[in-house]
């Protein structure tokens, strides 16, 4: 073996021993196999991989180093950095299986130095797992843990590239949240921590103090996924009127808890009490503008424990100053912590809670061992449920699927985005051609990524091949599937996809086909995938970049105006095709477009007299 190291080794040495000190005292230490002699140094010690020629050596080693205050151990063993505090349970998971390094409140700079020697990291929301974190792992670590559900801290494309794994806690501390909804709504309004903060600076302010009942009082639950629903469950046993906002959630979910969905304006509009429960997405980043503060009823209070940047934080300092908003109860804040000299933070009429939404100790130690369980089953190569970018095709079904796998998810995407909301999706339906043997070709996979495509957007929830079939179905999303003989070559293994959403409002009426069901289609075209349906008309473009729909009556000058208005502000057209039901009747013009043309261009294209509707979709 090699002199000095002092650098880890490259992942591919093996067999491997781990070197760490047994004393408290930091030193780098340098290893010379022939003469076993340590020198150290004074820079910190972060742990020493050392290659041996075979596993016999790591007891010979082990008696040597522990004379020089090192300990040593086979590398056989993984193992995990735990870089926030973690309920006790899952800590005992983790040291049965691997070592385990509790080290918190580390710098980035220090949790990139540690970060090669480790196979799996567990974080909460306080860590930054950065691209750079990744690369300092120089492809050692094989799983991130996030024990808890929001992933908005983990640089997944990254993760992703350097092949790490990355799973979540999705479920255990959902009551914990929801409860501490309850908690700030309650608090809110008696308010109850601003009576604390004045009796301890030794006031009696009685008649300051004068709160809200909440009883008969109407409560906008917006996002009604796991976390809103039970808010709702509980603020329906404090006797409010619960309504809710989520355009993909089923109806009948809600019936069943006595809750009515509505549309987004009717519940801001007629709301006292608005709690937020959406995951943080492009579509709901900054909702909560000034915009909608104008629109909802003078005096609302506002609760939010799901992702501070739902929220335009200065436009609810306006709305709060001028008393649109009479109260705001916030635990999450664009940037966390937030500055010291926040004025949301500082306002008199808002009640703030340093993320503590998940912080029970009930919770803690649910999370705690459902990421131990998922980070010890991936680093023993199982796929875990709650792996958020596990790999969803095997390399020998990918080799003949891939452009249809994209097409599938594409289409989801596409679909899901064409929905108004009100009465939530129900049904999917997807109808499948093909010249195949239903044996021939399994679906499993296409059904996956349609079912990805439309829940990754709207949730916090991740999509693999093992929890797909499982979560439409939590989500109440009935998938059925239908396969069409066409006489096409049996080297295609698809001809088209098509995905209905059934029983459905549409924000682009066009989407509607004559039975009333979203309807987009798909097709693999020179290994490309194409959108060739929509609603009842056909039209051809590729699904890359993201894709305008429009319809406009089939008059001579549309194109070009446009075109025009795209070519002003430098949004590149990759594709347009124009789909009609007959010449100068309705037409569909599709135009795949590169960039992302802002409100401005939009609304240009929508002021367009022959333009009936139009959407932009992201893909
Ligand atoms: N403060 C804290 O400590 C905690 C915060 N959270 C956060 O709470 C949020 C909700 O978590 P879960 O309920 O577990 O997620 P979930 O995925 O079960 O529910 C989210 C719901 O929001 C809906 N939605 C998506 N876009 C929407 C839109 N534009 N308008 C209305 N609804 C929309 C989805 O259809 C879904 O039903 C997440 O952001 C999560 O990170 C969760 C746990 C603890
Ligand atoms: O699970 C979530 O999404 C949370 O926001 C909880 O975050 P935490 O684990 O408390 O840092």
């Amino acid at each position: 073996m090699a002199g000095a190291l002092l650098a880890p080794l490259p992942s591919a040495a093996a067999p491997e021993a781990l070197l760490w000190p047994s004393a408290t005292t930091p030193a780098l230490y340098s290893f010379s196999s022939s003469s076993f002699r340590f020198a150290r140094s004074r820079s910190p010690f972060l742990g020493l991989r050392l290659s041996c020629p075979t596993n016999h050596w790591i007891p010979a080693l082990r008696g040597r180093t522990a004379r020089r205050g090192l300990r040593i151990e086979a590398a056989a063993r993984p193992t995990v950095l735990v870089a926030e505090k973690l309920g006790e349970a899952g800590l005992a998971l983790l040291r049965k299986f691997a070592n385990v390094d509790c080290s918190y409140n580390l710098s980035l700079e220090e949790l990139c130095a540690k970060i090669s020697l480790c196979d799996a990291l567990i974080v909460r929301s306080g860590t930054k797992v950065t691209r750079e974190v990744f690369e300092a792992s120089k492809g050692r670590l094989k799983v991130v843990g996030r024990a808890g559900v929001g992933i908005d801290n983990v640089d997944l494309q990254a993760a992703t590239e350097s092949g790490c794994l990355v799973v979540n806690a999705p479920t255990a501390n959902t009551v914990a949240a929801a409860e501490h909804g309850i908690a700030l709504l309650v608090a809110m309004a008696r308010n109850v921590a601003q009576a604390d903060a004045s009796m301890k600076a030794g006031k009696w302010q009685r008649n300051k103090y004068v709160g809200v009942s909440l009883v008969g009082k109407t409560l906008a639950v917006m996002g009604f996924g796991k976390v809103g629903s039970e808010v709702a469950r509980r603020a329906k046993g404090l006797g409010m009127n619960v309504i809710a906002h989520d355009p993909y959630a089923p109806a009948d979910r809600a019936r069943a808890i006595g809750v009515e969905l509505v549309s987004f304006d009717e519940a801001i509009s007629t709301a006292d009490f608005i709690s937020l429960h959406m995951p943080l997405t492009p579509t709901t980043a900054k909702l909560f503008n000034d915009e909608a503060f104008a629109k909802v009823k003078k005096g609302v209070r506002i609760i939010n424990v799901a992702r501070g940047g739902v929220i335009d934080e200065d436009a609810l300092v306006r709305a709060l100053d001028n008393g649109t908003v009479a109260q705001a109860a916030l635990d999450v804040f664009t940037v966390e912590p937030p500055p010291k000299d926040s004025k949301l933070v500082m306002h008199e009429n808002v009640t703030v809670t340093p993320h503590l939404g998940a912080s029970t100790v009930e919770a803690q130690e649910g999370v705690a061992v459902e990421v131990a369980e998922a980070v010890i089953g991936a680093l023993k190569g199982e796929l875990a449920t709650t792996a958020v970018n596990a790999p969803m095709v095997p390399a020998e079904v990918l080799s003949e699927l891939a452009p249809y796998v994209i097409l599938a998810e594409k289409l989801g995407r596409l679909a899901v985005q064409l929905v108004a909301g009100g009465s939530g999706i129900k049904g999917v339906k997807v109808v499948y051609t093909s010249a195949r043997d239903p044996d021939d070709l399994d679906t499993r996979i296409l059904r996956a990524m349609i079912t990805k495509g439309m829940i990754e957007p709207i949730s916090s929830v991740f999509i693999n091949i093992v929890n797909a079939d499982y979560t439409a179905k939590q989500r109440g999303l009935r998938i059925s599937e239908e396969r069409i003989y066409r006489d096409i070559s049996l080297e295609t293994p698809l001809g088209s996809i098509q995905v209905h959403l059934t029983n459905v409002e549409s924000k682009f009426a066009s989407a509607l086909s004559d039975s009333g069901d979203i309807t987009v289609e798909g097709r693999v075209k020179d290994g490309i995938p194409r959108l060739t349906l929509v609603g009842s008309f056909s039209v051809d473009v590729s699904l890359e970049g993201n894709v305008i729909l429009c319809r406009n009556v089939d008059q001579p000058g549309n194109i070009g105006r446009v075109g025009r208005i795209l070519g002003e502000q430098n949004v590149n057209i990759s594709f347009m095709s124009v789909g009609r039901t007959a010449p100068r009747k309705q037409a569909i013009m599709a135009i795949g477009v590169d960039e992302e043309p802002d409100k401005e261009t939009l609304k240009k294209i929508g002021e367009i007299p022959a333009i009936k509707e139009f959407m932009f979709l992201k893909l």
